[in-house]
């Protein structure tokens, strides 16, 4: 497939840092069905950047399923923040009542941690729904040490999402602990996305668009793992969770609110109005980048080059491996 010809590079500082990131960058593609994103993060070589192009391309000239329904409950995320920002953010943030609060962050202590998910539970109150990310921090002696801990200073934990690196320490964790088990890294990183289905290591998949090429990629996997699924965003513009909601919308069930809700995460967006809750939920939909909002947040021009050179090795690559 030829690629789109109309693109735009851009560069979004991030509001607060978060997983190690400052500046946001990526492209952005229109073809014949619209704007697709592609925003591999910089550290991801050619190989593991070309499910993103795969998913920006459908986005741009294929389009997505119908949806099954309108509005997309969300997350509202909680970077590892102090538990007054902590504490900001779940009220500012549209009326979401579940928060996905990012743990294990490098530096910080058990009682700052502690700290956030108190404050995050006095702002969403008893009703509200508490998860915890650790992007596969831990190893299983500290998860099986943490998670409880994490679980009493929360008030409840919806579920913890990839405590552990490897599968066999997940399944491991599942069956000692009550916290239920999210794998995000070891579908979306993993050779073998099935293998969690077959150790029976997790109670929940979260699926990110890009990563795992494309709404339908998804919905397929979706499928194959037959585990409830939980729409995770890869910290994009609206563009890109125009994706994740579309395939949020597609799914058959929706039981857990999606990881959607992160464009405020970022200082600026591409779109005039952003793809942000409201009471709770984003209304799927796909806004169209406005030409001012890409000038000013267009990337400077070697910047702009090298993800042009970065866009021709991945499509090389995609082009090799498809
Ligand atoms: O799931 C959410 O609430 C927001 C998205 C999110 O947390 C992530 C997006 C992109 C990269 C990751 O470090 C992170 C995650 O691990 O889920
Ligand atoms: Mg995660």
């Amino acid at each position: 497939m030829p690629l789109p010809s109309v693109r735009a590079t851009y560069a979004i500082g991030m509001r607060t840092r978060f997983r190690r990131i400052t500046v946001r960058e990526g492209m952005l593609l229109r073809g014949a069905a619209g704007w697709g994103e592609f925003s591999p993060f910089t550290d991801y070589a050619a190989d593991e950047s070309a499910s993103w192009l795969r998913a920006a391309l459908e986005a741009a000239e294929l389009g997505w399923p119908a949806p099954r329904r309108d509005r997309i409950p969300v997350n509202v995320t909680v970077p590892a923040v102090g538990p007054a920002r902590a504490h900001e953010v779940v009220t500012t943030s549209g009326g979401c009542t579940t928060a996905k609060v990012k743990v294990a962050e490098p530096g910080q202590s058990l009682g700052e941690e502690q700290a956030r998910l108190e404050a995050v539970r006095d702002a969403l109150g008893p009703g509200g729904k508490i998860r915890i990310d650790a992007n596969a921090a831990w190893d299983r002696e500290t998860a099986l040490s943490r998670i409880p801990m994490l679980d009493r200073a929360a008030g409840g934990l919806e579920y913890a999402e990839q405590p552990c690196a490897q599968v066999s320490d997940l399944a491991a964790l599942r069956r000692r602990l009550d916290v239920p088990i999210a794998a995000d890294e070891s579908i979306r990183r993993a050779a073998d996305p099935l293998a969690v289905k077959r150790a029976e290591a997790a109670d929940v998949v979260v699926l990110k668009v890009q990563p795992l090429g494309g709404v339908r990629a998804c919905l397929e996997l979706a499928e194959q793992v037959g585990l409830p699924v939980v729409v995770s965003s890869a910290l994009e513009t609206s563009v890109g969770i125009a994706a994740g909601l579309a395939l949020a919308a597609a799914l058959p069930e929706l039981p857990y609110a999606c990881g959607l809700a992160t464009v405020h995460l970022l200082n600026q967006d591409v779109v005039a109005e952003p793809l942000l809750p409201v009471q709770g939920a984003i209304a799927v939909g796909r806004p169209q980048p406005e030409a001012t909002l890409l000038a000013e947040v267009a990337a400077p021009a070697d910047l702009a080059h090298s993800w042009q050179q970065r866009l021709d090795a991945v499509a090389a690559e995609l082009e090799r491996t498809s």
